[in-house]
């Protein structure tokens, strides 16, 4: 457990600024009275569903609530702590409004702090992901005497995205592809922070706050935890609608097209997706206007506030989601240390010959699989294409493009095609799927620390995965072990052999769903 202000050596200050940010082998517990300062705090500042000014806040019917919407819970299977209904809520209804005020952000810290003003003005080159970094660091190094401090305290101690993950975690994630951009992400890490040392040091951090460590934990933060904001390409951090977990959005194609192009400006920033026109009307107007909108939140001008609209009818007791935007599995486990066991925008790349990404005009992402198994409309039409003798794609090209098959003969080697490259591809794997999924149970018992267990029911592969493992966090695998204690890292191995999981089983649904149509077209 982490200990506010208790234990030995140093003062209450430092031990908190060392476990707000660092603590990375105890469970993370929130303290309920701190929860209650905190959502107290947010109240003062007007967070609430009702449209009203600051001197007409009213108070809440309990101190976990804020306004008549919502109030905080906790969800073990679906985000930890999170937001829950307190009454039954419509689609479309306003649930959360968090004035600007309330917002951290660059300029409002910066605005604050004459010296982090003038020593940011002196690294223009700097991104704004990097200041705002650099600017949340500065408020942590205050203590206590930051008017942020109800709101730090409540922000958790690590996180799990791919920025933050180890040698063998990274190794455990298995596809090239995934292991790359896990690498990408601790090297555009390493290098964001070598950038911002100069500046941490001008601004004399604490040197606890100025490490690599440190950085992670502020460059998580803001990355699963930013809303986009129009006048700050690095959002903005907002207290109380930052506890809404994750649900995909719906496949509304519409929809899902939509947040696509627009998931790039930050993460969370799906929540300004839909924009209503708002000129010229009053608060209660505006509140009445978005009755019928597709979003789940945006900032608005016009009330100088973020707000949160409901996505779906919830009744009490629900747990509120919102769509931070549509993600795969590695895009979740990147962007916010987690991913979801039954993602339906998740996808699954095989290995195609060189030559078949420059047969069709279709980029390279997509040429997928659907977490269905079906083969993505672009990957199916270049098989169709690469399994036509080339004398003839010119002539059936047509019929490729249009999405239809050539003839039922030529389906009959597209789908033993794809079978047979899905089936290579995961007999490829150092583990099979049944490995991961045994290899998962023993983690599980792994995580349950209180037991000394028998691992001899993992396969040979998965034991060198365990040995290793286990090694690298000061155990050695003999049949009976001691439990490693370093639950964050086994955490993040479990989300790496999840993820792969994940990933074979779209593979194995795509050689099902392929011999399924095989079976139709021999009847
Ligand atoms: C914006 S925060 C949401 C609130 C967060 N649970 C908290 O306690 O502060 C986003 C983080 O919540 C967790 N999360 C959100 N939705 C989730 C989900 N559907 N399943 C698992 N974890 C989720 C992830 O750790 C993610 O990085």
């Amino acid at each position: 457990m982490v200990g506010w202000g208790r234990g030995c050596g140093g003062s209450a200050m430092d031990r908190w600024q060392e476990t707000v940010v660092f603590t990375e082998s105890e469970m993370e517990v929130q303290d309920e009275s701190d929860l209650e300062t905190f959502l107290q705090w947010a109240a003062a500042l007007g967070v609430s569903d009702s449209p009203v000014t600051q001197s007409e806040v009213t108070t809440c019917p309990s101190p976990f609530c804020l306004g008549h919407s919502i109030c905080v819970s906790h969800f073990p299977d679906a985000g930890g702590r999170g937001l829950a209904a307190v009454r039954d809520i419509m689609k479309g209804q306003l649930i959360l409004r968090v004035p600007k005020e309330a917002l951290m952000t660059s300029e409002s810290l910066r605005s604050k702090d004459k010296k982090l003003s003038s020593v940011l003005c002196k690294y223009p080159t700097l991104s704004s992901t990097q200041v705002l970094a650099v600017a949340l660091l500065n408020e942590v190094n205050k203590g206590k005497v930051t008017w942020w401090y109800p709101y730090l305290k409540q922000l958790p101690r690590s996180y799990d995205i791919l920025e933050s993950f180890g040698r063998l975690e990274i190794e455990a994630l298995q596809m090239d592809e995934a292991m790359w951009t896990a690498e990408r992400a601790v090297e555009k890490g390493k290098m964001d922070w070598g950038e911002a040392s100069v500046l941490m040091h001008e601004l004399n951090l604490k040197p606890q706050l100025s490490t690599f460590k440190a950085w992670l934990w502020a460059s998580a933060t803001i990355s699963s935890r930013t809303m986009h904001i129009p006048w700050d390409s690095a959002g903005c951090l907002c207290p109380v609608g930052d506890f809404f977990n994750y649900a995909a959005p719906g496949e509304e194609p519409y929809h899902s097209e939509i947040l696509k192009t627009r998931r790039n400006m930050s993460p969370l920033c799906d929540t300004s997706f839909g924009k209503v026109q708002n000129a010229g009307k009053s608060i209660e107007e505006l509140f009445d206007a978005n009755a019928h909108r597709l979003i789940d939140a945006g900032y608005e001008e016009e009330v100088a506030a973020y707000c949160f609209y409901a996505r779906r009818n919830y009744r009490k007791g629900d747990q509120v989601l919102l769509s931070y935007g549509t993600y795969t599995n590695l895009e979740l486990l990147e962007h916010y240390g987690f991913l979801l066991h039954d993602n339906p925008n998740d996808r699954a790349f095989i290995p195609l010959e060189p030559d078949m990404y420059s047969l069709c005009s279709w980029p390279k992402e997509s040429l997928y699989i659907h977490q269905d198994g079906k083969p993505s409309f672009a990957l199916l039409a270049t098989i169709r294409l690469w399994v036509t003798p080339v004398t003839n794609r010119r002539s059936v090209g047509h019929i490729a493009y249009s999405g239809h098959q050539i003839s039922a003969e030529h389906e009959v080697t597209v789908l033993e095609w794809i079978v047979k490259n899905c089936g290579s591809f995961l007999g490829n794997c150092s583990t099979s799927l049944e490995e991961d999924e045994l290899l998962l149970e023993t983690i599980d018992k792994i995580q349950d620390y209180n037991v000394s267990m028998d691992f001899g029911d993992v396969s040979r592969a998965c034991n060198s995965e365990l040995s290793a493992f286990l090694e690298m966090n000061g155990r050695k695998l003999c049949g009976q072990v001691q439990i490693c204690r370093n639950t964050r890292s086994i955490h993040r191995w479990k989300l790496a052999v999840e993820w792969r999981l994940s990933y074979k089983r779209i593979l194995r649904e795509c050689i099902s769903h392929c011999n399924k149509r095989l079976e139709d077209l021999y009847s």
